[in-house]
């Protein structure tokens, strides 16, 4: 088990607190949904109310994504979240990050630059490498101790969240203590399990079901989203050039020899799309696989109804759902049925667990309620249900080991 702010005598130490504050974005950089800001004001207030000096680090977005932006609009909502003043700076460990920590005083918060905006931060690393990064080696000489909430980026090796425990004392903060109280114990929930694996982070995905399909954790998983476009791939299902391009563009071309594995050893337990939706003269059109390809410029947007009621059906007898991502591209109104009838279907069974990022805002905005919990993450909490070591909390455990980089 971690230390968590119980065992941290707060009062007059400088903090450093890594948060997963990642968040959908708007087309003129605002942010679109400050769900995760709010995730993280529990253990913010809590430290700045005992006392400490809190230098927030956080990541937004990967590097060529439009969602890759400063953390300058976060710094402002959570000014407004947190009822005081939070500074952004727009460095994370250089001189001036060093001198903006060190001006802090008791009850004090700064939120530093996406960490991301230095390339060693999007590398995984393992904790001894991670301690001698520049980002750790330049920001660790002026903190007394690390935070780390991040809960929904703890499957990351990078260093800002195995980096920093190696030479500070690291403490869980509160929703990390939360969501590894919920999630530590997924043997323990009653089956069948269904594991629900939709969005766009398709290698996650594949990991996942190779491992809960191995361990024996998972009854069925059933495919959505880019994830049920790979795989309706890999089954030989031609989808057409939209969606056979959009897989190369985002780089998943090797994924679809995976997912043909995973259906070559447990092709009875995964459950393909059974038809699409795609937009036809401006409408929402759907088309059974065996109706596919589409034209050349139709996407696979979203499941269809005959995947519904099959998907609904395998729901209607699990005892536990663990769910991840958007069936379809669910921010347009004609292909946000996929994900609000499945998720409305998941939120009926007895144990059901739902994750990510935008998977919650979907939540939200499809108005969808009734899960047992909503992780903050999504990619940590299927790696924590599969019942893997995350390397974030891993880091935790172990507790510092090298000794901490002089302030210069
Ligand atoms: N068929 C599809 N084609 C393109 N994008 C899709 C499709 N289905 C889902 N998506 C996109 O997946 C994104 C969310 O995926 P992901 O980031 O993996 O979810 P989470 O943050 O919940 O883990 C959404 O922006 C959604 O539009
Ligand atoms: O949004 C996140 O993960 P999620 O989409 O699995 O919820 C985390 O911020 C991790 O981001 P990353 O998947 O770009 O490393």
């Amino acid at each position: 088990m971690t230390d968590t702010l119980d065992d941290l005598d707060v009062e007059g130490t400088t903090v450093g607190v890594r948060v997963d504050i990642n968040s959908p974005i708007d087309d003129d950089g605002s942010l679109a949904d400050d769900a995760r800001l709010r995730a993280h004001v529990d253990t913010l207030s809590e430290l700045l109310e005992r006392g400490g000096r809190v230098a927030v680090l956080a990541h937004q977005g990967r590097p060529g994504g439009d969602d890759f932006v400063s953390l300058e609009p976060h710094a402002e909502r959570l000014s407004t979240l947190l009822e005081r003043p939070v500074d952004y700076v727009d460095v994370t460990y250089s001189s001036g990050a060093r001198e903006a920590v060190r001006n802090l005083d008791d009850g004090d918060c700064i939120v530093l630059e996406n960490t991301r905006f230095y390339s060693e931060e999007y590398m995984e690393f393992d904790p001894d490498a991670a301690a001698q990064t520049h980002l750790v080696e330049g920001l660790a000489p002026v903190l007394d101790a690390y935070v780390n909430d991040a809960f929904a980026a703890a499957h990351r090796s990078q260093p800002s969240l195995v980096g920093f425990p190696s030479v500070l004392p690291g403490y869980a903060g509160r929703v990390m203590e939360s969501e590894l109280d919920v999630l530590g114990s997924i043997e323990e929930t009653p089956e069948p399990r269904v594991y629900v694996l939709g969005g766009a982070k398709v290698s996650d995905s594949i990991d996942v079901a190779w491992s809960v399909l191995e361990k024996g954790l998972a009854d069925h998983v059933l495919t959505a989203g880019v994830a049920g476009n790979v795989f309706l791939t890999a089954d030989g299902v031609d989808l057409g050039d939209a969606s056979t391009d959009f897989i190369y563009e985002q780089g998943y071309w090797d994924e679809i020899d995976r997912a043909a594995d995973l259906l070559d050893a447990y092709g009875e337990q995964v459950a393909l799309p059974r038809d699409v939706a795609v937009e036809r003269d401006g409408e929402r059109h759907e088309l059974g696989v065996n109706a596919l390809p589409p034209a050349d410029s139709e996407a696979a947007m979203d499941i269809g109804s005959s995947t519904l009621s099959y998907y609904e059906r395998i729901l209607e007898d699990a005892r536990t759902v663990i769910l991840n991502g958007p069936a379809g591209v669910f921010e347009e109104a004609a292909f946000e049925n996929g994900t609000r009838e499945l998720y409305n279907a998941a939120s009926g069974v007895e144990t059901s667990i739902v994750g990510g990022g935008d998977t919650a805002s979907a939540l939200r905005s499809l108005g969808v309620e009734g899960f047992s919990h909503v992780s903050t993450g999504g990619g940590a909490a299927l790696r924590m249900l599969t019942a893997e070591p995350l390397p974030a909390v891993t880091a935790l455990e172990d507790g510092p080991k090298h000794q901490q980089p002089a302030d210069d």
